[in-house]
């Protein structure tokens, strides 16, 4: 799409892989808050950037953008140094949240608009509109107003306008946050495969793990303005590195000290030391996680189990899917996902003791 290795400026210390791709580090300071986080996606690539509310994804994005200016740090596309590179001017394709067509063009001029910015005659525009409309499954729709489309067709319209411009980098600002939860799924599988097909890299931000997953190529996965985990989605989702990873992926995660197939753990940052059992022979620093499905409740202490066992209080139950999730509070805090009939069969409720069992096998143990 884009012209790629034009190594003028050189990318610096970029490994050579990376040149013609995106290779950031971006520190940028708003109020009190400071993002500061290394960025890379190669050309082909989908890059998901994750992470909870106010935890910088935004910024991150206006500032590959060009719209929030960095306080330190540099921007490099195709191994050319952009930080400096006004907005307009950046080989830059953005997809906004809502998408932000112009209503009173078709789609065909919407996706016109920025070859024609950059000065491309009206008709050599319209007609590598025309191409991507066509790409896109819309060429039907070329005459159409924004008004007239679905949600899944306004966003690929929009996905073309921003690829019109023929960016190095394309960037979705949550792409599927418009779209009702009927459409998201058929939407979400449909762009996988869009953007499977580009060559540009691109970075897209969201708090759906389920986007990050299905879309991305790597997960970055930001918290506080930091990067706390970096990785294919599947590694991620196995080895979460932090609690709202964990969570996230539905995981109880803890850090501890292995000595065999024991783990001493401190489960959170004022409870009394616990041991985990492990079925396998670990040593050293190491995160131990297990799903909340592998977690069994009771109202009287087991016997003759070779569980890792815990009396823990209830502290909330909430629907999740079609299982129950029990939320346990104690000196080994963790969440159970039982079915509604043995939450009803257990009598289980708010503020209630239990104990809480996970099996050996079910415990995952892995290098912190
Ligand atoms: N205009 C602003 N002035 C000062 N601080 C701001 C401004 N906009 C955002 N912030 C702060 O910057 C931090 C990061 O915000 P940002 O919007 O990048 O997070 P986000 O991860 O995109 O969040 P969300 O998922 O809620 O959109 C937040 O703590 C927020 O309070």
């Amino acid at each position: 799409m884009t012209e790629q290795g034009t190594d003028r400026t050189g990318g610096g210390d970029a490994p050579a892989g990376l040149k013609a791709g995106l290779e950031a580090r971006l520190a940028v300071d708003r109020g009190a808050f400071r993002l500061d986080a290394p960025l890379r996606a190669r050309p082909g690539e989908v890059v998901a950037v994750l992470g909870p509310n106010g935890s910088g994804k935004s910024t991150a994005l206006r500032a590959l953008a060009g719209l929030e200016s960095l306080a330190a740090g540099r921007i490099v596309l195709g191994g050319d140094d952009v930080t400096t590179v006004p907005a307009e001017l950046r080989p830059v394709g953005m997809v906004f949240q809502d998408y932000l067509l112009f209503g009173h063009l078709d789609a065909l001029d919407n996706v016109a608009f920025g070859p024609r910015c950059q000065g491309a005659g009206r008709a050599e525009a319209r007609a590598r509109a025309a191409g991507l409309l066509e790409r896109m499954g819309l060429a039907e729709h070329a005459k159409a107003r924004p008004r007239a489309l679905s949600g899944g067709q306004a966003q690929r319209v929009a996905l073309a306008r921003a690829l019109a411009v023929r960016p190095r980098l394309l960037l979705l600002d949550e792409p599927l946050a418009a779209l009702d939860v009927h459409a998201r799924a058929s939407v979400r599988s449909e762009l996988r495969h869009l953007l499977a097909d580009l060559d540009c890299a691109t970075v897209l931000v969201t708090h759906d793990p389920l986007d990050a997953m299905v879309l991305a190529d790597r997960i970055t996965v930001l918290e506080s303005g930091r990067v706390v985990q970096e990785g294919p989605p599947g590694d991620v989702a196995q080895h979460p590195r932090t609690g709202y990873v964990a969570r996230l992926v539905g995981l109880n995660l803890y850090r501890g000290r292995a000595r065999g197939t024991r783990v001493d753990v401190a489960p959170a940052p004022d409870a009394a030391p616990a041991e985990v059992s492990l079925s396998q022979h670990r040593h050293g620093d190491v995160f131990v996680a297990f799903p909340p499905r592998a977690v069994a409740l009771y109202r009287e202490r087991p016997d003759g189990t070779p569980r890792n066992l815990w009396r823990l209080r209830i502290d909330g139950v909430e629907r999740f899917g079609d299982q129950v999730r029990v939320h346990l509070e104690g000196d080994f805090p963790l969440l159970a996902d039982i079915t509604p009939d043995a939450l009803a069969e257990l009598g289980l409720a708010d503020g209630m003791d239990v104990w809480a069992g996970v099996k050996a096998t079910e415990v995952r143990c892995y290098p912190a």
